[in-house]
């Protein structure tokens, strides 16, 4: 067991997450990320989640985070009870970094005691540049691998940076602990969750429901309200090598807006080749496209028992997907630097086959089925407890 340090207090683990963990939560965060607080970031958050109609996807993160908060308490010798003010996914991109400081360094921050950041993917592998470093103390550097976590009070003992990222994304599952209950997270979640599963059959299918469009709408100057960029969620699809045919009309005249584009529904294209599945709309088709990548090795080897039905493009129909490149991808080549690992332009899923996505659209829906169930059990028990946390059902 590490000794508690005084001056420095902090502590490194090594895979406290499995690598099953980090996939999981790397998949939530790519299919459902909007862009974030500072430049070249992107954030999922759990009340995001919730608003979206995805409130399941909670369910991964609760062992997780009673793991981390049993740790946080042994390891600096809480005698008091602690709370989660924030937990979030976080991702860096090209260009992302924060120079020295504490993790309690404004007037609003100063409710954070203690800070957990666990890396969910590779230095050098899935990302360059991008290590973390402490300004006094052992250890000065950590080289992030997926599975291990750091966590360090949130005052100045614990002054740190974060180098530049310089290719690639860089993704983190980041907490913060707060010793005041007013900034407990799990009270509002709580509510939140409340609100959107009241109403909800438990046996319905949870489809996403998108946020306001510019929440997924990037461009270097923010300011500029929908004008160079692009629509996060169908760059996400292209560098992956997919593009995304709306069928429904008016779809790509030169006024129709982001807003209007975000709601219809999609089908997804490889190549020349159109697959005749429609998903509810762009998320839908994100979310089952990252589920693929997640569980390909499995999706490949299973029978797929119903027909797949792909087409070929008409000339009218490229036309069409060139007019919505043109609106929602118009400034390509700076989402590829954004979202594509150079020089080999891998991005973790190079994998294709229709009959995998085939097998991933009823996978996706069982997995989120399986969620949807869990957390309505549990959440009369959260309700009551006004807290976030495994409630174990005895046969
Ligand atoms: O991602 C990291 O390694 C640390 C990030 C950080 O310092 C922060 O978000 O305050
Ligand atoms: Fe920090």
């Amino acid at each position: 067991m590490a000794e508690l340090e005084l001056e420095h207090p902090r502590l490194i683990i090594r895979n406290f997450l499995t690598v099953d963990e980090c996939k999981e939560l790397e998949f939530i965060h790519k299919s459902n990320s909007t862009v974030g607080y500072r430049p070249n970031v992107f954030s999922t958050t759990l009340s995001h989640l919730i608003a979206t109609n995805s409130s399941y996807l909670v369910m991964p993160f609760i062992p997780i985070r009673e793991r981390l908060k049993d740790k946080v308490e042994e390891f600096f010798g809480c005698e008091y009870e602690l709370f989660i003010e924030f937990t979030g996914l976080i991702s860096w991109s090209r260009g992302a970094s924060i120079g020295w400081h504490s993790d309690d360094n404004r007037p609003y921050l100063k409710q954070r005691d203690f800070s957990v950041v666990c890396y969910l993917n590779s230095y050098g592998i899935d990302f360059s540049g991008g290590l973390f470093h402490f300004q006094d103390g052992e250890p000065t550097s950590i080289m992030p691998m997926a599975g291990d976590v750091v966590m360090y009070t949130a005052d100045n003992c614990n002054i740190h940076s974060v180098d530049e990222i310089t290719d690639g994304e860089r993704l983190t599952l980041t907490l913060w602990f707060s010793r005041d209950d007013s900034y407990d997270e799990d009270g509002k979640l709580v509510s939140l969750l409340s609100q959107s599963l009241l109403h909800q059959n438990i046996a319905d299918l949870c489809l996403p429901v998108l946020a306001s469009s510019n929440m997924y709408w990037f461009s270097h100057d923010q300011a500029s309200d929908h004008q160079l960029g692009f629509d996060i969620c169908w760059a996400r699809l292209h560098v992956l090598g997919y593009d995304v045919y709306i069928s429904q009309d008016s779809c790509c005249d030169s006024d129709s807006n982001v807003l209007e584009l975000h709601a219809k529904p999609v089908q997804l294209v490889r190549g020349n080749e159109l697959l005749d599945k429609e998903f509810v709309n762009i998320l839908h088709a994100l979310q089952v496209v990252y589920f693929y990548c997640w569980k390909a090795s499995f999706l490949q080897t299973k029978e797929v028992s119903i027909d797949i039905k792909v087409a070929q493009l008409s000339d009218f129909q490229r036309e069409r997907i060139r007019g919505l490149k043109s609106v929602l991808l118009n400034d390509h080549d700076l989402a590829v630097r954004v979202f594509c690992r150079q020089p080999s332009e891998e991005n973790g899923c190079t994998c294709f086959e229709w009959r995998g996505i085939v097998a991933a659209v009823a996978a996706w829906e069982d997995y989120a089925s399986k969620l949807n169930k869990q957390i309505h059990l549990q959440l009369p028990y959260w309700r009551t407890h006004q807290s976030l946390y495994t409630v174990q059902f005895h046969e």
